[in-house]
């Protein structure tokens, strides 16, 4: 299988070509993404017995908004524990959230119901992270590694640079990531390594070039 680590510059080049160029939309990929996501989790041996998703308003929040939907879908009990002001969010976790709400998602503030998560999903930052992490996202990074639960980081864990490893401040540490298109240079890194657990990297429809194979 061919293994190539890309660039936080390269996932955003990669991106845009697919949306903006190619044509698909955004809301397809991020669509991709939660359910490569959902499939792990389904995969894993985990008790989704109290399964909380972490989500902040950029769109590795709204993968995650996603994941609690499919997963709500399939009678698994999960709640969304959102940080960051909901108007600031992007148009695709916008709509995320517009979804979970028809769906009646229950959406908790209580960090209590992190802590004794049996399952968590990592969804505050992917590699939109671009500075240190203080206050509530702090406290929520801290909640998740105090907890037992199986944690699943999506696309990075949060707190991690994907360019060089290096924690911003406070980093999840994950039992496993599902990383998208291609592996994170940064979390090649020993520390990286450390945060980031297994990591399985999910093919969602973006490619460094246009992709056209015979299936076999
Ligand atoms: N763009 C695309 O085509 C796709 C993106 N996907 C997901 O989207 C992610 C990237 O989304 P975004 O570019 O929205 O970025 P993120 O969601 O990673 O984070 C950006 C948000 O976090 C805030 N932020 C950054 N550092 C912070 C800090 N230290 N403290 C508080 N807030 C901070 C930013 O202001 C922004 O609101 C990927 O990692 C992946 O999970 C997937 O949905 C698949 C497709
Ligand atoms: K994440």
């Amino acid at each position: 299988m061919m293994s190539k680590a890309i660039t936080i510059a390269e996932a955003q080049r990669y991106d845009a070509h697919t949306t903006n160029e190619i044509g698909i939309p955004a809301l397809v990929l991020m669509e991709r993404a939660a359910l490569a996501t959902f499939n792990n989790i389904l995969n894993d041996d985990f008790d989704l017995s109290r399964v909380v998703v972490v989500a902040a308003v950029g769109n590795n929040g709204g993968d995650g908004i996603a994941v609690a939907r499919l997963l709500h879908i399939r009678g698994i009990d999960v709640e969304v524990y959102l940080l960051g002001d909901p108007d600031k969010a992007t148009p695709q976790t916008q709509q995320q959230l517009k979804i979970a709400n028809y769906y009646h998602i229950p959406f908790t503030t209580d960090l209590n119901h992190v802590v004794n998560a049996t399952v968590i999903i990592d969804a505050i930052f992917g590699v939109g992270l671009s500075r240190e992490i203080h206050g509530k996202f702090a406290d929520a990074i801290n909640a998740i590694n105090a907890a037992d639960a199986k944690t699943v980081a999506i696309d990075v864990p949060s707190g991690i640079n994907a360019d060089t490893g290096e924690v911003m401040g406070v980093a999840v540490v994950a039992d496993s990531t599902v990383t998208m298109a291609y592996n994170k240079i940064g979390l090649l890194t020993a520390t990286g390594k450390r945060h980031s657990g297994t990591v399985h990297v999910a093919d969602i429809g973006i490619y460094a070039q246009d992709r056209l194979e015979h299936a076999r």
